[in-house]
């Protein structure tokens, strides 16, 4: 419980929204309390009025007043429920759709980083789960929480206006359902409770996985080990899930047994104080029903305390996600940016990826990355393009380090990955995402530049052909030339090339890589790349291994220089 408040005091995300909302919360827990109210005060009306009119009545009118009463009760509880749901609703979508709008834009501002610090089923979790949990952490656990409070309050004073000796029994009886049940359960629960959460988790990344990965599974002809993994996972969640709700089920049997135990002493004590006079004795039935209602409001405030620990892990989460910088998109107009690593270490935990680096590349100039994998290429890249931050020294464009150019980098970096990300779209739009300012006739001047009109001109919709998901109406020679398109487009200085024809034949990638360089011959580029094929496009090769540079020069000097490198080429031609 201390933990829970004290992340609770560190939340972020729906405490700032809670203190702007404060008369909705109010209003919120006031009439929950209402409804428990008006539901006791309708028992306690019936009870007297069945027990009085079971007397002779003197005078008709001695229980017309209990009858308007009744009626009046009976209405306000679901006016109340009705009002009540209104309220919270209407908080409730207020706070959370500006939370929503916070996260994603947080989500967002560190849409690069974010890959490098959570996993993709995490990232899923966070947008689509973690909110949901901290509204129903406010909405099932701290509103019955306060509600169930100021009942408890209300209880206790009003009976020690008629017995003190009596009050300090409900006192400690309330305690007993207000406070130990609900610890005692948050303690027996709290190992379940986790082995959810780790198996939801699990879960989560597994799906990911295995949606990422669909294709092998199927090309391995093991679809069924991968239905029959998720299902494992699918059914011991089941089974925790199960074990939990029999958990609350005893929990709440518990409840009524001690609701039980209050209505029998109130019964006793309501006997033994009104059966004096034959004007107080409906009293006796009217206090014993008046504990009924107040079961449901018992309930929710022991289902939420449990719950409470499944909270915890979603309120570290969001705590720990940046504080939304909308970045404002500026357009970097410089056409010659010098990119210079000074002195650049880099880690992952205690191991060196980057060592101590330092180079300058030129404007226009065009270099090559290679080394083994996992030598550290792509971390380079990423260094680059400000999506993690060195340890040690700083990466700079035109002498600004990268990270003050969040803003501007998509006009100053462009990417051609390994696989292009076209969608579901026409051929006009994928290539218009590149700038989507551009007019048609840039847009078609750029397909044409990357070689494509051939194969626009052969497809009957032309450049309004759907793509279809991923652009799988093409093929993978033809998609790094929409890609490369879209580059054309984004007219960034600067070109990062990651392996871009890795998935390509000898030709086609000879062919994709010459129109590559070819029509971006005024740009920076830095190429990573396993093969030689094209080396003689860039001015300088560099070797990456342990962290340095252990060999540079341009392709021909290395040829006259370096035996690996000739043995390299010479793998190549094979
Ligand atoms: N998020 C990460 N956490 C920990 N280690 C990482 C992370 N990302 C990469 N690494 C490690 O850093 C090293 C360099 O990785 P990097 O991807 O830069 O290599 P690379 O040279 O691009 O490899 P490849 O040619 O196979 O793509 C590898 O040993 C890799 O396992």
């Amino acid at each position: 419980m201390k933990r829970l408040k004290k992340l609770l005091s560190q939340d972020r995300w729906i405490l700032p929204s809670l203190r702007q909302q404060k008369s909705g919360l109010f209003w919120s827990i006031f009439l929950n309390f209402m409804i428990t109210f008006a539901a006791g005060a309708l028992m306690f009306v019936s009870g007297f009025l069945i027990s009085r009119s079971a007397q002779h009545p003197s005078n008709i009118l001695i229980i017309y007043v209990p009858i308007v009463l009744t009626r009046a009760f009976g209405i306000a509880r679901p006016v109340f429920r009705y009002a009540q749901r209104l309220v919270s609703h209407n908080w409730v979508l207020r706070v959370v759709s500006k939370t929503r709008k916070r996260l994603y834009e947080s989500a967002a501002s560190t849409a690069s980083s974010i890959r490098g610090q959570l996993q993709t089923g995490e990232v899923l979790s966070l947008l689509a789960d973690d909110l949901d949990r901290l509204q129903n952490l406010y909405l099932r656990t701290l509103f019955p929480l306060g509600s169930g409070m100021v009942l408890y309050l209300f209880l206790t004073i009003a009976i020690g206006t008629i017995n003190w000796l009596f009050m300090l029994w409900w006192f400690v009886m309330l305690a007993v359902i207000l406070v130990i049940v609900p610890l005692l359960s948050l303690a027996v629960n709290y190992k379940g409770v986790q082995q959810q959460k780790k198996l939801q988790q699990s879960l989560y990344i597994d799906a990911t996985d295995a949606i990422l990965g669909l294709q092998d599974w199927v090309l391995s002809g093991r679809q069924e080990d991968l239905v029959q993994n998720q299902g494992e996972t699918m059914s011991r969640l089941a089974h925790v899930k199960n074990q939990s709700m029999k958990f609350g089920w005893w929990r709440d049997f518990v409840i009524q047994v001690l609701v039980l135990i209050l209505t029998i002493t109130t019964l006793m004590w309501a006997t033994n104080q009104f059966s004096d006079s034959s004007s107080t004795v409906n009293y006796i039935a009217a206090f014993t029903l008046a504990i009924f209602p107040l079961i449901d409001s018992f309930i929710a405030v022991n289902q939420g305390v449990s719950e409470s620990s499944f909270y915890e892990d979603s309120i570290v989460r969001l705590n720990d996600l940046p504080e939304p910088t909308l970045l404002q998109e500026t357009r970097h107009t410089t056409n010659s940016a010098v990119i210079n690593f000074n002195q650049v270490t880099f880690k992952y935990g205690d191991k060196t990826i980057v060592d101590n680096l330092s180079f300058e590349v030129q404007p226009k100039e065009k270099i090559a990355l290679l080394g083994r994998s996992g030598a550290g290429k792509t971390t380079l890249l990423k260094l680059l393009a400000g999506d993690i931050q060195s340890s040690l020294g700083e990466v700079t464009i035109d002498e600004t380090p990268v990270q003050n150019l969040q803003g501007s980098m998509s006009s100053l970096v462009a990417v051609l990955d390994q696989q292009a990300y076209l969608f579901d779209t026409t051929i006009m739009n994928n290539v218009r995402m590149g700038n989507i300012h551009a007019t048609d006739e840039q847009v078609q001047k750029v397909i044409e530049q990357a070689g494509l009109q051939p194969l626009i001109n052969s497809l009957t919709n032309g450049y309004y052909t759907q793509m279809q998901e991923a652009g799988t109406r093409f093929s993978g020679g033809e998609r790094q030339r929409f890609a490369l398109a879209r580059i054309m487009l984004q007219d960034a200085p600067i070109v990062v090339l990651d392996e871009p024809t890795v998935s390509l034949d000898p030709k086609t990638e000879y062919e994709v890589l010459s129109q590559i360089f070819s029509v971006l011959k005024d740009r920076t580029i830095i190429w990573v790349t396993h093969h030689l094929t094209g080396i003689e496009n860039v001015d300088k090769v560099y070797f990456l291994e342990n962290g340095k540079f252990t060999l540079s020069g341009s392709p021909a000097e290395l040829h006259q220089t370096s035996a690996r490198f000739k043995q390299l080429l010479l793998m190549d031609q094979y």
